[in-house]
Order: structure tokens, then sequence, then C-alpha cells
């Protein structure tokens, strides 16, 4: 059955074509995002959700979205989507990181020339017929300085177009780093120093817990006096109400918002001054910008429903296209051996390593990770999938370990999960044969070659006689079929182990008596 894509907020239709083009069927419902009951009763027939920043996916849409695989974001801000409750649900939340950057920069540069000459104010009076010559006195741009707040891909560019028009360009931003800050020709500075310095102040961060109000009361009386002040990033950047205050105190000479706190905002603490300048979230609304979001967004959600690549995932590693049928065999692998560890491991987990050694090891092994984790955690707690597995065992205090390494023993490719609980470490070791079908190659120790069934049997025992004599009878005259018998020990007379696919369940009586037969050390029946 082809994959179905709800598109419920406005969308260049350019996206609309390239999922049909692609095989997908596309729903395209421009409004329903406002409509939160409406969303919630069909969200269930899709596998993807597109949307801009109207439509709210909340936990309680997620809990109706049974089929639905991706979510993807023509835009940059996912702050419309409840994350942790997606990526519980195993949903790929994926962002379209660059496609309207540009465009918002240039609107913050159009807002900071708007505040600097007063356009929009000039305008009103002048198709009023007043023909105001004197009152509007403008400042130039040109040798002021810029203070940008959050200097990543928009704020970069809006840093670049500042130097352009010869202005002394400031940044601060954490995670600048000096050489990117010395390409853009812009100065690093601390939030302080900024402040102090600035003329116009532009912020272009995303709105977290340290970067809400980052222009507090305190901070904008920081500032010098007659500084300009632009958000085209996120409502919430700046305390609206202590900014209204230092408009009217005369400390800061403008404002130009095209975000706010609470949207659509129909009334606002800074509205009303003939020294703001506001747009109503504008800041992506070109054709061209939308039309590169649209298209991305389109192309990555068809690449992941159709081929299983990720790109621009914010809750999961990217798989590209080539990747994603190479990783496929190692994920079952992957998920499988954690399973089987899982079903194996009764207490708390303290950590797990996970060596990926030969060809796997060039892999995107994150993704193979959350796979193994995935597995690892199902048989505890049934909600987790691959999405969400690093984020629960992180909630667990379970420490993941990787290493990648050449091959150093028979396969090609060999992945070893090593579990680490309160009383026992447990090792397995899996590989991915020419057939594309994974195999159980090593546990404990012991080498052993067997394929995972659905239905299984896990043995230690003594390596002596008459063990599996014994063990074929009693299951064979429970009515239990054996599909395959895999065996191994450490050595002659040493520690065995036995792993048997058999057709349909275990009987909890039968295991009972398997776990009862002389050598039998332990037994258990496992389901993948
Ligand atoms: N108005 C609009 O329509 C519109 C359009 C696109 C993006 N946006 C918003 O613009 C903002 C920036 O987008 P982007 O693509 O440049 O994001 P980005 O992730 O590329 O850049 C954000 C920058 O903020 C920095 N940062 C994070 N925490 C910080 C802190 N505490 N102090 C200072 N800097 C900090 C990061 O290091 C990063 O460099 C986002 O909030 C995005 O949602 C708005
Ligand atoms: O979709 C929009 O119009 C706004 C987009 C913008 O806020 C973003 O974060 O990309």
């Amino acid at each position: 059955m082809a994959p179905r894509v709800l598109i419920s907020d406005k969308l260049s239709p350019a996206a609309i074509q390239i999922f049909r083009d692609r095989g997908i069927e596309v729903d395209f419902q421009p409004d329903l995002g406002k409509d939160k009951d409406r969303l919630a009763e069909i969200i269930g027939q899709y596998d993807g959700l597109a949307i801009r920043s109207a439509t709210k996916v909340t936990p309680k849409i997620l809990a109706k979205a049974d089929r639905l695989k991706v979510i993807g974001r023509a835009g940059i801000g996912v702050d419309n989507v409840d994350l942790p409750a997606a990526t519980a649900r195993g949903v790929i939340v994926m962002n379209t990181p660059f496609g309207n950057s540009i465009t918002t920069a240039e609107h913050a540069i159009a807002m900071m020339f708007a505040l600097a000459r007063e356009i929009p104010a000039a305008d009103a009076s002048t198709q009023a017929g007043k023909w105001e010559k004197n009152r509007f006195m403008g400042v130039e741009v040109t040798a002021k300085t810029l203070g940008i707040i959050g200097c990543g891909n928009i704020g970069s560019i809006v840093a670049e177009r500042g130097v352009g028009l010869k202005m002394k360009v400031i940044a601060f931003d954490p995670f600048l780093s000096v050489e990117r800050a010395l390409d853009l020709g812009v100065e690093k500075v601390e939030l302080d120093d900024l402040l102090a310095r600035a003329d116009f102040i532009t912020l272009h961060t995303p709105l977290t817990e340290k970067t809400k109000n980052v222009l507090s009361a305190e901070n904008i009386a920081r500032c010098k006096k007659g500084v300009r002040i632009i958000n085209c990033a996120r409502g919430g950047l700046v305390d609206e109400a202590a900014l209204a205050a230092a408009l009217d105190a005369g400390h800061v000479a403008g404002a130009a918002f095209d975000v706010f706190v609470v949207e659509p905002a129909q009334t606002n603490p800074l509205f009303g001054r003939e020294n703001v300048v506001c747009t109503p979230h504008l800041g992506a609304a070109t054709a061209e910008a939308q039309e590169n979001v649209a298209l991305q967004v389109a192309e990555q959600m068809s690449d992941y429903l159709l081929t299983g690549a990720i790109s621009n995932a914010v809750n999961f590693p990217s798989i590209t296209a080539e990747e994603a049928p190479r990783l496929k065999p190692f994920i079952e692998l992957a998920e499988k051996l954690g399973s089987f560890a899982g079903q194996l491991t009764d207490t708390d987990i303290k950590t797990v390593h996970i060596v990926y050694e030969g060809a796997v090891a060039e892999l995107k092994v994150k993704a193979l990770t959350s796979a193994a984790v995935a597995g690892l955690l199902r048989p505890m707690l049934s909600e987790v999938n691959v999405v969400s597995a690093p984020t629960v065992a992180k909630e667990r205090g379970i420490v993941i370990e990787e290493t990648t390494r050449a091959a150093t023993g028979d396969f090609d490719s060999l992945i070893t999960i090593t579990v680490v609980a309160d009383t026992l470490e447990r090792s397995i070791s899996g590989t991915v044969f020419a057939d594309g079908r994974p195999r159980i190659v090593n546990i404990k120790g012991i080498k052993v070659d067997a394929e995972f069934a659905p239905s299984m049997i896990y043995i230690t025992n003594e390596d002596k006689p008459g063990f599996i004599g014994r063990f074929a009878s009693l299951i064979g005259d429970a009515g239990v079929n054996i599909a395959t018998f895999a065996l191994g020990r450490d050595h002659l007379g040493g520690d065995a182990i036995a792993l048997v696919a058999v057709d349909g369940t275990v009987p909890a009586e039968v295991l009972g008596k398997v776990q009862a037969l002389p050598q039998v050390k332990a037994a258990k029946a496992l389901v993948f």
C-alpha cells in the first residue's frame, strides 16, 4: 500500500507534486492545522504529516497517530511539535534547517532599515497626505554597531549582510568558534559587552530555557541608550512588557518584531507605538523560501517513507539513501541481539557496550546502537522504539558505550553487545551473512551459528553425553516441533549452549521440564 501523507498547513503546491511523483498519496488540507479535534480524528490514517507553524502536534494528536512515522516541518523551529511525545511514539521529526535562512535574515535586515528610517510611520503619514518632511529624522546604519545574539545559520547571514553594510558586527553566541567569527568578520563578545556597545541588536537563537527573556528588564537596562531591537527569531526571547516600558522611557529608540510570545498576536504590550514595527511572523514568507522548504520537506519525507533514508531529523541520526539499504539488515541484527540480551537480563542494567567490527563499523553506528538498545529494553518496557531508545536508556541511568574497530576475526562485520547488569555480564555477537539474514555467532565467548527464529529455547548445559537425546524426546513428547538446532561449547566436557528454534510457543510446563533435565544449568524461552 502506498504511504499516505497529510499536509495540514499552507505549504507550496510544489510539495504536493513531489509526493505524487514519488508515488505517495497526499491529502492537502491547508487549514486543518487550526482544527485540533478534526486533526486528532483523522491523523490515524496517515504515515506522514507535513506542517508549517500553524499545526500544533500535541501528545493528544500523537496518541491517535497509530500509523504515523514522520512529521516534516517545512521550516526551522519545531517548537510546535511535542518532541518527547513524538520520540516516545517512534515518530521521526525532521525540519528544513537552511531553506528559509536567507529570507529570514533579509527580513531582519529589512526590519533594521524600517526602524532606522521609520519607514512604516513615514509611509502612513505620506499616504495620509501629510508630507511631514521634518518629522522623520532617521539614523544611518553605516559605522554603527550591530549586535547579533545567536550567530547560527540566520545570524551568520545577518552578520555577512551587516559587514556588507559597513557596520561593526559583534556577536554573542557561546557556540560560535573564534575561527568562524573571524571568517564572518565578526567580533565574538560576551553578552554584557554586546548590550553595552550595540546600536542595533538582532536576535537569532532558538527559544530555550537559557535564551528565554535573554533581553530581560535588567539586560534591556544595560543596553546603550537609543538602542534599536529586532526580533525575527522567536517570541519570548525579549520580555515584551519590559521592552514596552523601555520604549516609553526613551531608553530604547525602536523595536521591530516579527515574532511574539502569543501568536497569532491580536494584542501585545508592544503594539500602538510609532517606533515599533511589527509583522505577523513573516520571516520565512517569500516565494523562494516557501518553495525551498516545501520541496525539501517533501523530498525528505518521501525518502524516509520509501527508502528509510533520514535527513535533518531532530530526534534521530541522519541516514543517506545509499546507507539505508546497507544498514537495514544490521538494524535488524542489532535489534535482535539487543532483544536476546534483554530477554536474558532480569536485573537492573548499568552499562551496554556495543562493539562494531569491520565493514559495519563504517556505517551509521548511532542508528544501530539505537536499534540495539530498543531491542534490549523492549522486554522490560513495551513502549520503547528505535527512536526513543537512547532517551529512555538515559532516563534510566543506563550508560551506552560504542566502539568501532577494524575486523579482527572470521567475519567481515561483527556486532557484539555486552550488557553489564547488577549481578551479571552477558555478551552476544552476531553478523549478517551474504543472504542478508542476521546470525548469532557467539554467546558468552562460545562460538555458535544460529539464525534467529520467532520462537527459540536457549539452554546452557554441561557438555556431557545424553543431553541432546533427552531434550529431543522431552519436547517431542510434549508436541513441540524442533525447526533448527545449533550447538556450541567452550571445550570438551566444559560449558555448552544450545539454541533451538521451535514451531510455536514453548509452554511454561515444558520449559520447566527442560530446566529440570540433568546437565541443564539454565533454559529460557525467547521470542523474536
Ligand atoms: N521569523 C521566522 O519566520 C523564522 C524563520 C526561520 C527561523 N526562525 C527562527 O530563527 C532562529 C534561528 O534560526 P537558525 O536557523 O539560525 O538556528 P541555528 O540553530 O542555526 O542558530 C541558532 C544559534 O543560536 C545559538 N545559541 C543557542 N543558545 C544560545 C544562547 N543561550 N545564547 C546565544 N546564542 C545561543 C546557537 O549556538 C546557534 O548558533 C530560530 O529560533 C528559528 O526558529 C524564525
Ligand atoms: O513557517 C513559517 O511561516 C515560519 C517558519 C519559521 O518560524 C521557522 O522556524 O522556520
